[in-house]
């Protein structure tokens, strides 16, 4: 389980997350929504690792992560999803995968040249691996294409790989469906899924309606960096401070 408590972040006396506690439990996926400005991405960054909280804790299946780096929580099992920076598309499709190994972190140039045959096997097993995930989003006929040359869509899948390439057993998801039409956002609800029903959890910050009810078994609902709600996606619609919040009334 992903568990934040009490978390608060504090820019210069204003408070974006304000003693904010969630679960994220196994086997679910959560999504966390809420207007503009009301958190998530800051929620999300801590639960990431790339904000340290002021206060409160974040805890992955009991051990204390709160100043884990991101790199460091990948080797415990949790993934994130990155946008496609820019220098990631300036790589292939099947490049944009091969550079997410988590060993490249912790190996010296020395011991690299001493392993080349153990390097060499390594990369075949990537390649294979990064084969297996590119044909089941229907991405390998473009494996040698530059990643520029993606819809929004294919980048979301593609970014969805590179995350899988680490074998997280949770991922947390910056908004799939940004950026995406509807059709492929059917096709990356599906595949979300399918990964959900081989044991991976996902945690996301979500603004399409549409695909929160579709995945999410659990929603936490902030308003002005504080939870409003929390529940199956229809309570948490149907709370009259989560639709105060939506319509900009105030609670
Ligand atoms: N680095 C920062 N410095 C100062 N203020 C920040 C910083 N990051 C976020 N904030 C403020 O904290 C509040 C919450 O921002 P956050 O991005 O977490 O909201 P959000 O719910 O993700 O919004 P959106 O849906 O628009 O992305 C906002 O008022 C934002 O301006």
């Amino acid at each position: 389980m992903l568990e934040g408590r009490n978390l608060t972040v504090t820019y210069d006396g204003f408070k974006a997350l304000d003693g904010v506690s969630v679960q994220l439990k196994p086997g679910m996926v959560t999504g966390l929504i809420g207007p503009n400005g009301a958190g998530k991405s800051t929620l999300f960054s801590v639960l990431a690792g790339s904000v340290i909280p002021t206060t409160g804790q974040v805890y992955f299946n009991d051990e204390d992560i709160t100043s884990r780096p991101p790199v460091i929580r990948a080797r415990l099992g949790l993934g994130r999803s990155f946008q496609l920076s820019r220098d990631l598309a300036g790589l292939t499709v099947v490049e944009n995968l091969l550079v997410a190994q988590p060993e490249r972190q912790f190996e010296g140039i020395g011991a690299a040249l001493f392993r080349r045959n153990a390097i060499r096997h390594r990369q075949e097993i990537m390649i294979e691996k990064a084969r297996e995930l590119l044909s089941r989003v229907d991405l390998w006929r473009l494996a040698d294409q530059p990643s520029a040359a993606l819809s929004g869509g294919q980048k979301k899948l593609l970014d969805l790989c590179r995350v899988l390439m680490l074998e997280p057993r949770f991922i947390l998801l910056d908004e799939p469906s940004a950026g995406v039409n509807p059709t492929r956002i059917a096709e990356i609800t599906e595949f979300i899924r399918s990964l959900v029903a081989e044991g991976i959890s996902f945690g996301m910050v979500e603004h399409n309606m549409g695909m929160v009810a579709a995945l999410c078994d659990q929603v936490y609902a902030l308003a002005e960096g504080r939870l409003v709600a929390h529940g199956t996606f229809e309570e948490v619609t149907a709370n009259d401070d989560v639709a105060r919040a939506y319509l900009g009334v105030g609670a």
